[in-house]
């Protein structure tokens, strides 16, 4: 099956195509959803920082246009990613995911780093370059891993005071310049709830734009050592049997696809498919 959507770097001074618009408070969208025709979009009063085209849906190509800040425009409103991950077609998510993590870079890559200058996009390449540095920015992805616990029919899920009430989750952490992706998930499990895990397998990984992390997804099993929560990071960690699990992460999550596999191998049934 070939993808409804590739990425590309298209050419800002060719007209036509669809375009999304992304302010500080989401993606614009009316009852059509959130792709407008482009040259509409770019008749409308809006505060535009910069513009990338993005990319080819059903063979259209696709530009962002990365605002300042979001302004009224007649019979549209606006609405964050994750609101699209949650209702909206999977296709249309990947779209507007990959449309966030490149509003996001270009709006933090205006200026160089190293002097401050002003930068400019690189033609037919996703960067922003600075010629007096002789410097080229790139969008950033930051590695994460994620992983399931497990001791027999239990599994250690914890909550974040930043999660919805009631919902336990795997445990996950971003990796530190120098760390394997193994050092980094025994020191972040060992970090939140100073426990010791073994036979760690890697399982799967997902984007996850929010705002560019890649979550790399694995199992492991308990090894040793009592839970103690981390102050401030993990309100509650528990095993919980899987016969009898609280309530759990969006479907579409590779924390929910983590529990899901285990749960599946553990009672028999049919293992569920990753989104990608
Ligand atoms: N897709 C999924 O199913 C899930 C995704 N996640 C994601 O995993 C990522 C890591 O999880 P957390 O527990 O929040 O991380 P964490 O355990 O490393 O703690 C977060 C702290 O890390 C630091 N931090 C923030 N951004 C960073 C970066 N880019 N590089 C290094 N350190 C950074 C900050 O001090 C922040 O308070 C987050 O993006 C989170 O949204 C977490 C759980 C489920
Ligand atoms: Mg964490
Ligand atoms: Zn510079």
């Amino acid at each position: 099956m070939t993808s409804r959507w590739t990425t590309a770097v298209l050419d800002t001074d060719q007209p036509g195509g669809w375009a999304v618009a992304r302010s500080p408070e989401g993606f614009l969208f009316d009852d059509n959803g959130a792709l407008f025709p482009r040259e509409w979009l770019k008749r409308q009063d809006l505060s535009v920082l910069t513009e990338h085209g993005i990319g080819h849906l059903d063979g259209e190509p696709v530009y962002l246009l990365e605002l300042r800040s979001a302004s009224e425009v007649m019979g549209c409103s606006w609405k964050g990613l994750r609101a699209f991950m949650l209702d909206g077609d999977h296709t249309i998510y990947k779209v507007l995911g990959y449309a966030a993590q490149i509003g996001t870079w270009a709006r933090e890559h205006r200026f160089c780093g190293n002097c401050g200058q002003a930068m400019t996009q690189v033609p037919r390449e996703r960067a922003m370059y600075c010629r007096p540095c002789d410097l080229r920015s790139y969008p950033r992805i930051s590695p994460s891993m994620i992983v399931l616990i497990t001791r027999g029919d239990e599994i250690l899920l914890a909550r974040s005071p930043r999660f919805v009430t009631g919902v336990y989750s795997t445990l996950a952490g971003f990796a530190e310049p120098g760390e394997s992706a193994e050092d980094c998930l025994i020191r972040e499990v060992r970090e939140e709830v100073q426990i010791e895990v073994k036979n760690i397998q890697y399982l799967g990984s997902q984007c996850w734009p929010f705002p560019h992390s890649m979550m790399l997804g694995f199992h492991a099993e308990y090894a040793g050592g009592e839970i103690v929560c981390q102050e401030d990071e993990i309100e509650d960690a528990q095993w919980f049997n899987v016969h009898d699990l609280p309530p759990l992460p969006a479907s579409k999550s590779i924390a929910r696809y983590l529990i899901d596999v285990y749960v599946a191998r553990r009672l028999g049934h049919a293992e569920p498919v990753l989104p990608g």
